[in-house]
């Protein structure tokens, strides 16, 4: 009994000793940065759905400079803005940051069978990027471009019924129907996108931060348990895996039929057909990619196909979604700016139905776009990496396990990289060969950087160019009486305008 009231105390001496620690990590090494509270360290700020934590980075980016640091429970993150810091974290020291930043309770990326893209490491990542990318080539967007095409036409349809006697709309709703109905497969087309992005799920990035070494018991909880918060979560896997298994057996049935394989329909007959040739050629540098060995197969697994499915749904369907509307909301407050633009897409697309390659000569279409991301680079989350191997970055020694997270928003506004118009909209910019410089070197990542940069980057560039070069052959982007001016930003994972309401006017 004695040993136990001795026990006892010293053991949670012990675990707080180890959380204060933990908690006063960047400020022992000299980093500034925001402290938070004891044990969660800023969670509470960074969890705000009604304050995102991109706005809330770019706060204390003002307040603490280009390079600071803050914990998430213990969760370790180097914050920073600089241009030549980014991209020594994304190209030049790769190596030593070939992983994401990701919350314990997202699983384990070396373990687990449905790893997908965008949370594997290593080897896997290589293997799953090289199978991937096979659908991503000019080719196969040639291919979708007829299916992105009807649904632009269908969308406009829409339009056209909900704008009749001169009625406003939120082109945010709009534009994730279009791009629900591009990406999503076809069993997903007709799920609600509140089911798959519901934001319920506050508690849960919470417990793995604070708890990692207990986030595969809480994973397992939360999954065999929907009420505990990942009910939408597991809606969406469980269909994903139905919609894969039955493809697979519609296949089989087909070729006992002798019936052949027709054009792919959507992701799901992408991910079947992919192989990539040279996933057993690839020499690796260095030791940490050395577990090659069990990943060999030059094809994805039926779990791997339903991870990449549905990562491809929620990084590719919301992101696009979201870029569209803020362009639409930035053209109908530049109207001069609209104008030039409907000129260009008069001048390329003059038959009804637009091609790839009409597409590739909208050059101004592509300024506006990139403007545009460069304002609202919404899907800023993706843009961590996880230190690997213990290096230096800048002045700062940084550990392996630590998460360096970029301030994209400030990175994109600093008036010293975009000089003093940089906070306005100015698509011309893009004309002058600098700002493709500003690229290359770190200072433009909307869609990331290096070997790791979004794989799905030219695909939503299509699918926005045919959206908006439908749009703009017949409507003009108006303000009207709902439309928020500046908008209200939200959200967690990216960051959105509660909606973007306006008025689309017939062109003569
Ligand atoms: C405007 C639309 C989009 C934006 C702004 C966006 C943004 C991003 C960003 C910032 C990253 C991180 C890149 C890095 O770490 O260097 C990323 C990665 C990724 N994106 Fe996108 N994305 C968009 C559209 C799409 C689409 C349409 C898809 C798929 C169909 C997609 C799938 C992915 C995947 C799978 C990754 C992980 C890539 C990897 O780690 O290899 N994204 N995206």
């Amino acid at each position: 009994m004695s040993i136990l009231l001795l026990l006892i105390p010293t053991i949670l001496i012990g675990i707080l000793s180890y959380y204060l620690w933990l908690w006063t990590y960047w400020r022992r090494r000299g980093i500034p940065g925001p402290l938070g509270y004891p044990f969660v360290g800023v969670f509470p700020q960074t969890l705000k759905s009604e304050y995102p934590q991109y706005l809330q980075m770019r706060d204390w980016t003002k307040q603490y400079g280009p390079v600071y640091g803050y914990t998430e429970g213990t969760i370790k993150s180097l914050i920073v803005s600089d241009i030549d810091l980014v991209h020594e974290l994304f190209v030049k020291q790769y190596d030593n940051f070939y992983g994401r930043k990701l919350n314990p309770i997202q699983g384990d990326p070396e373990k687990d069978p449905r790893s997908n893209l965008f949370s594997a490491q290593g080897f896997r990542w290589k293997r799953l990027r090289a199978i991937s990318s096979s659908t991503f080539t000019n080719n196969s967007l040639r291919r979708i471009n007829l299916t992105v095409e009807d649904s632009a036409v269908e969308l406009l349809r829409h339009i056209e019924e909900k704008t009749a006697g001169g009625k406003e709309i939120d082109m945010l709703q709009f534009c994730q129907d279009f791009t629900m109905d591009v990406i999503g497969c076809i069993p997903m087309r007709q799920m609600d996108s509140q089911i798959i992005f519901g934001d319920n799920r506050k508690h849960i990035p919470l417990i793995g931060g604070v708890f990692p070494k207990f986030a595969e018991f809480f994973r397992f909880f939360m999954l065999k348990f929907p009420f505990l918060g990942a009910a939408n979560f597991i809606h969406v896997n469980k269909t994903m895996i139905n919609a894969v298994n039955n493809r697979i057996a519609q296949r089989e049935k087909d070729a006992e039929n002798g019936i052949e394989l027709g054009e792919p329909q959507d992701f799901i007959d992408l991910f079947l057909d992919a192989r990539a040739d040279d996933v057993e050629h690839f020499g690796e540098s260095n030791g940490d990619f050395s577990k090659s060995t069990s990943y060999s197969n030059r094809q994805l697994t039926t779990s791997e196909i339903v991870g990449q499915c549905t990562v491809f749904l929620i990084a590719g369907f919301d992101t696009t979604a979201l870029s569209l509307s803020y362009s639409t909301y930035l053209l109908a407050t530049h109207p001069e700016i609209q104008r030039k633009l409907q000129e260009e897409v008069d001048r390329e697309c003059q038959n009804p139905e637009i091609t790839f390659d009409q597409l590739s000569k909208l050059k101004y279409m592509d300024c506006v776009i990139k403007e545009t991301l460069r304002l609202y680079p919404l899907g800023t989350l993706a843009n961590s990496r996880r230190c690997m191997r213990a290096t230096k970055l800048g002045d700062v020694e940084v550990e392996v396990g630590t998460m360096v997270q970029v301030d994209t928003w400030s990175l994109h506004t600093d008036p010293k990289i975009w000089g003093d118009d940089a906070k306005e909209f100015k698509p011309e910019r893009w004309t002058n060969p600098d700002a493709d410089q500003i690229f290359q070197k770190g200072g433009y990542i909307p869609f990331g950087l290096g070997p790791r940069q979004c794989i799905g980057m030219r695909l939503a560039y299509m699918e926005e160019k045919m959206l908006l070069s439908h749009i703009l052959r017949k409507y003009s982007f108006e303000i009207g009486k709902k439309t928020e001016i500046p908008l209200k930003l939200v959200g967690r994972a990216t960051t959105q305008p509660t909606s973007v309401w306006m008025q689309l006017k017939l062109r003569n």
